[in-house]
């Protein structure tokens, strides 16, 4: 097998058996396997501070009033140049799609291991159930079991994309399933728009620019399960990352458990059942020529409960190139990334490089030099390809 690593560590293939996560048992056991053992400097540490974040409330710039709509672009905009976070309250979507959504995410993830690999992720493919990613890393394990869906926005009246995968891979009984996250998914396009406009006014550029821009969008829905772990203080649900995608739209539980790191500190992020987390991508801080953050992250586990999180992360269409718009480009203000597709990113996270805080940059380095060899870039160690 062939790996085609980016790494500053040196590529090595494990020959040995990768553990199964199996949250069953592993969340039990007080013997944490070595590959799900985060080096010190990433361990998290307690009383992490809490993140000042704003609240935006929808309402108003959502009913159309433009007095409201011009504030929260501002509220928008103060927080999108310093962090790139922030917590939406009466976004309009109704609180018994999110409620159901989290229902059948505990049905699903309750199943035994056997039952949910029926959806399970192939190599080289960025969909389906991942317990934890035994196959395709071998050091730093994330505490945590996903099911990630595609959705696609295109205008199609039989594009029923995630109901449809649902219900092909799970089978029989789960068609209910399978509409709850198609209606979610729906709902969070909807809503990704919506903040594309206040991104666009915020910005400063025409403000139905971005919305258009993302209007075929293809994203990616990921339902995160991280199950008790019993030395918390070794592991991590998620690893510190930026993501890669334009912008994510998170609905937690009421554990806690997503941290952001701000002032040279990691913040915890307040859990809110009726609001939604809110945070730019890479792609949006591209597209913004870098007056947007793309912020780094990550999501802590506890001993003593589950926790489920929801991110729906928006993508552009396959076609669209990411160049940010003419305004956002002046001699002050030159071009701080090449053009690039999200498929040729998305790409790079799943064959060449594991996500982390350094991305987009590392991406824009391969790009100018594409052709040099690979392995002069990057972070981590990969099993996969
Ligand atoms: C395009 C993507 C890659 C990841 C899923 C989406 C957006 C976020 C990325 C991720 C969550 C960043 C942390 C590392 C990662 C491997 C994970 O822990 O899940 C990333 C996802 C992935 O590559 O599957
Ligand atoms: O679960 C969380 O709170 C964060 C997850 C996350 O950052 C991600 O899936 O990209
Ligand atoms: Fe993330």
């Amino acid at each position: 097998m062939a790996i085609e690593c980016i790494g500053t560590t040196t590529t090595t293939t494990t020959t040995s058996t990768p553990p199964v996560f199996d949250s069953s048992v592993l969340q039990h056991q007080k013997n944490i396997p070595q590959q799900f053992i985060w080096p010190d400097e990433e361990k998290p540490r307690p009383n992490a501070p809490q993140l000042q974040v704003p609240l935006i409330n929808l309402a108003g710039f959502l009913s159309g009033d433009p007095a409201e709509a011009v504030e929260a672009s501002r509220l928008v905009d103060e927080a999108c140049q310093k962090h790139g976070f922030f917590i939406v309250v009466n976004h309009g979507v109704d609180p018994q799609l999110v409620a159901d959504a989290h229902r059948y995410m505990d049905d699903f993830f309750e199943l035994s291991l056997l039952e949910k690999q029926r959806a399970l992720r192939k190599a080289g493919e960025s969909y389906g159930y991942a317990s934890s990613f035994t196959g395709r890393f071998s050091s730093k394990l994330p505490w945590k079991e996903t099911l990630s869906l595609r959705y696609s926005a295109e205008r199609n009246s039989s594009n029923n994309i995630v109901k449809d995968y649902l219900r092909n891979v799970m089978g029989e009984g789960f068609e209910q399933f399978g509409s709850v996250y198609q209606n979610y998914c729906e709902a969070m396009s909807r809503l990704c728009l919506e903040i594309m406009e206040l991104l666009g006014m915020s910005l400063g550029v025409d403000r139905a620019l971005f919305k258009e821009f993302f209007q075929d969008n293809d994203s990616i829905m990921r339902l995160n399960y991280y199950p008790p772990c019993q030395k918390p203080d070794l592991t991590l649900g998620t690893g510190p990352h930026c993501d890669p995608t334009s912008l994510t739209i998170l609905h937690q539980d009421q554990v806690g458990g997503l941290q952001v790191f701000v002032d040279d500190e990691w913040c915890n992020v307040s859990s809110n059942f009726d609001a939604f987390v809110v945070n730019i991508g890479d792609t949006f801080m591209a597209l913004s020529n870098g007056k947007y953050k793309s912020c780094l992250h990550r999501a802590v586990v506890n001993s003593q409960v589950a926790r489920k999180s929801m991110a729906f992360f928006l993508c552009p269409g396959n076609d669209k190139v990411v160049s940010p718009p003419t305004e956002l480009v002046d001699h002050l203000s030159p071009r701080v990334y090449p053009d690039f597709t999200w498929p040729m990113l998305l790409e790079f996270t799943q064959k060449h490089y594991r996500a982390d805080m350094k991305t987009l940059q590392t991406f824009s380095n391969w790009l100018h030099h594409k052709g040099v060899e690979i392995e002069r870039y990057g972070s981590e160690e990969r099993k996969e390809d």
